[in-house]
């Protein structure tokens, strides 16, 4: 296990709900900040209106650990290996999706997370952890700074901002967030998502809404890289018509080649001109009198004559 400051180390302040007292050293900085929070929640005399906890692997850098932040702006409670959570545990180690039937237990007990690094989960005791009701979240995507974009990679204050989202407390999400810079554009990049799974009941009705989710965002992406496909034939021409061009044009070459072979020879080779090749006499050769009759050439009548 990871020694330091992680607050698996001590017994610390996992008794502190309602307390005022930190497992810092209690800066009058922090203190202040926790005016700010009571003032800000409306709720005397608790930091937030449901518990948060956390077991603490220390795997992260404090400056970008969100969970750290939480416990600084003494937010959240820290846990002890060994120690069990009635609450929801947001955890990789989940069976279930959060889902909103979970809102009385969140309501109730809270919710709490595994802080440690996504790249260290196999040094996370997870028997010794957790608890009741283990949950893991349903596709959701990250606008944190280190992994924005990222799909199911929340890191700790995403991920109970989206477990309070999905059982309906969208007041206790935008609150949690508020607290960092980025943390309401979690809210927004996710806005259409969550809505979905708000309309939801248990465990399995989040995975169907999830799975049609995947379903619609992988025809869209196929759907769009055909608009992308058909942009190209507009700047390239169509390629399956290049080839029937192609095909076409040796059609062309076979009529062609049709129209030569219908051409007979005779004996010494000469061409057998067809008849009907001569049937209608040139127009411009037509001439008329004044009275609109054709005027007959001699030389023709002696050919009509001859047939
Ligand atoms: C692995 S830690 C990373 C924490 C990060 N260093 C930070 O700054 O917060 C994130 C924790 O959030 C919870 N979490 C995030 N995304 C999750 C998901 N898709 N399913 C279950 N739990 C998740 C888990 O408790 C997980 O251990």
């Amino acid at each position: 296990m990871a020694k330091g400051k992680g607050k698996n180390k001590s017994r610390g302040d996992e008794t502190s709900r309602g307390s005022h007292k930190g497992s810092n050293g209690h800066s009058s900085r922090l203190n202040h900040k926790r005016m700010e929070l009571r003032q800000h929640d409306g709720v005397k005399g608790t930091k937030f209106p449901v518990k948060m906890a956390m077991w603490d692997f220390d795997h992260c850098d404090p400056k970008r650990c969100s969970g750290k932040k939480l416990e600084r702006l003494g937010l959240i409670t820290s846990l002890k290996v060994g120690q069990k959570f009635q609450g929801i545990v947001v955890s990789p180690n989940g069976q279930g999706v959060v889902c909103p039937d979970d809102r009385a237990i969140v309501e109730e007990f809270g919710a709490s997370v595994v802080e440690c690094s996504w790249a260290r989960l196999d040094e996370v005791p997870f028997n010794r952890i957790g608890g009741k009701h283990e949950r893991l979240l349903p596709y959701l995507v990250a606008a944190n700074q280190v992994n924005y974009g990222r799909p199911w990679r929340l890191n700790c204050v995403e991920a109970l901002a989206a477990c309070f989202a999905i059982v309906g407390r969208m007041d206790l999400a935008s609150d949690l967030l508020s607290n960092f810079s980025w943390g309401l554009g979690f809210l927004e990049l996710n806005k259409e998502l969550l809505e979905v799974y708000q309309k939801c009941t248990d465990h399995e009705s989040v995975k169907k809404a999830e799975e049609d989710w995947l379903n619609k965002i992988e025809e869209e992406a196929q759907q769009r890289k055909n608009e992308a496909r058909d942009g190209d034939i507009w700047m390239m021409g169509n390629v399956n018509r290049n080839m029937n061009k192609m095909t076409l044009s040796d059609e062309e070459s076979d009529e062609e080649e049709t129209e030569a072979s219908s051409i007979r020879y005779d004996n010494l080779g000469n061409a057998i001109i067809d008849e009907s090749d001569e049937e209608e006499p040139e127009i411009s050769s037509i001439r008329y009198d004044n009275l609109g009759n054709v005027i007959v050439d001699e030389s023709d009548e002696e050919a009509s004559s001859s047939t």
